[in-house]
């Protein structure tokens, strides 16, 4: 069964503002317009999209926070608006605005009270509890007051509190935006071991390029509210014509006009001894065999296509 089962998914707002002294001037924003996306048991998928793209607007119809447009929507089998009492013992969210913690209280304390309100078994709490604690290292912490813990601390809190009852699907906004290093690799880790242990499938909005390649096998790209790319990173990468890149660095000169066949020169620097070339397609190695018989070497790199520049021309469209 999929655990998110989603078609032709849409939102609009519809804003009104003052235009000149009696007018009002109403605008449509289609916010979600026409999602489709099917998500399977114990699968991750990376979310992402530049400003505005209607990310947010897609996680709140699916955990029951915003109701539909149009569109079909199951979250765990279920209708995320009009079950959404039996829908929250079944997903796990962590949003960036909200918290599921008590303030005043002792991070562990906060678990205890989830614990009474999911009814969790009391040793399956535990349980639990001690996978979450060991991965996102919160002993040290746990008898800290949830408003004297660092962000990290706290969103480490918080991935642990989305987990406790033990949830089909995990939504994730922004988990790791403005923590600190150490925070940011406890996170990326402790998710990275999440969807190795295949139990919950997980549902990641992310702007950090760092996540996105760690974690994230299948990419769901959204921009103005339609998906643009579902697929893998490289599938992205070969649909946006990234390249690899070879750098070469001569002991004598590069003789102008020299044709090196499955790369094209892209520049010629330094006196004419480093010399740039772009692949056609993916493999390096003819080239640089191409290239060494044809020049005397110094130095070589090949360097990958970079997830910023895919990702930022994907955003640009
Ligand atoms: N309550 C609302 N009323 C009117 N417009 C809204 C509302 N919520 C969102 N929007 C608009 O819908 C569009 C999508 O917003 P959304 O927050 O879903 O984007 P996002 O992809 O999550 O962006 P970000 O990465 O900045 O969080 C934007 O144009 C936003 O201004």
């Amino acid at each position: 069964m999929m655990i998110i089962d989603v078609s032709d998914l849409r939102k609009d707002f519809t804003t009104s503002r003052k235009a000149g002294r009696f007018r009002r001037e109403r605008r449509t924003v289609s916010a979600v317009d026409g999602v489709s996306l099917s998500v399977e048991r114990g699968e991750l998928i990376g979310y992402i999209g530049p400003n505005g793209a209607g990310k947010s607007t897609t996680l709140k119809m699916l955990t029951g926070v915003l109701t539909p447009s149009a569109g079909h929507v199951r979250v765990c089998g279920l209708d995320p608006v009009r079950s959404r009492v039996q829908l929250a013992r079944r997903i796990g969210v962590v949003f960036g605005q909200r918290s599921q913690l008590w303030w005043d209280l002792p991070l562990r304390e906060s678990f205890s009270l989830l614990r009474h309100i999911y009814q969790v078994p009391a040793a399956e709490h535990a349980a639990r509890l001690r996978v979450c604690a060991d991965l996102l290292g919160l002993d040290e912490f746990a008898a800290t007051p949830v408003r004297q813990l660092s962000l990290g601390q706290r969103m480490r809190g918080e991935l642990t509190a989305a987990l406790l009852h033990g949830p089909e699907v995990l939504f994730l906004d922004e988990p790791t935006i403005g923590l600190d290093v150490l925070s940011k690799q406890a996170v990326r880790d402790f998710l990275g071991e999440l969807d190795r242990r295949g139990d919950t499938a997980v549902v990641l909005t992310t702007h950090d390029l760092a996540d996105i390649e760690k974690l994230c096998e299948r990419l769901v790209v959204i921009d103005h509210g339609r998906v643009v790319h579902d697929g893998s990173l490289d599938a992205l990468h070969a649909a946006y014509g990234s390249r690899r890149v070879v750098v070469a660095d001569l002991d004598g000169e590069w003789p102008a006009g020299l044709e090196i066949p499955g790369a094209a020169v892209t520049s010629v620097a330094a006196d004419g001894r480093r010399v740039t070339l772009t692949l056609a397609g993916n493999a390096a190695g003819e080239v640089v065999a191409a290239l060494a018989r044809a020049v005397p070497l110094r130095d070589l790199s090949v360097q990958e296509p970079e997830i910023e520049d895919v990702v930022a021309r994907v955003y640009r469209g």
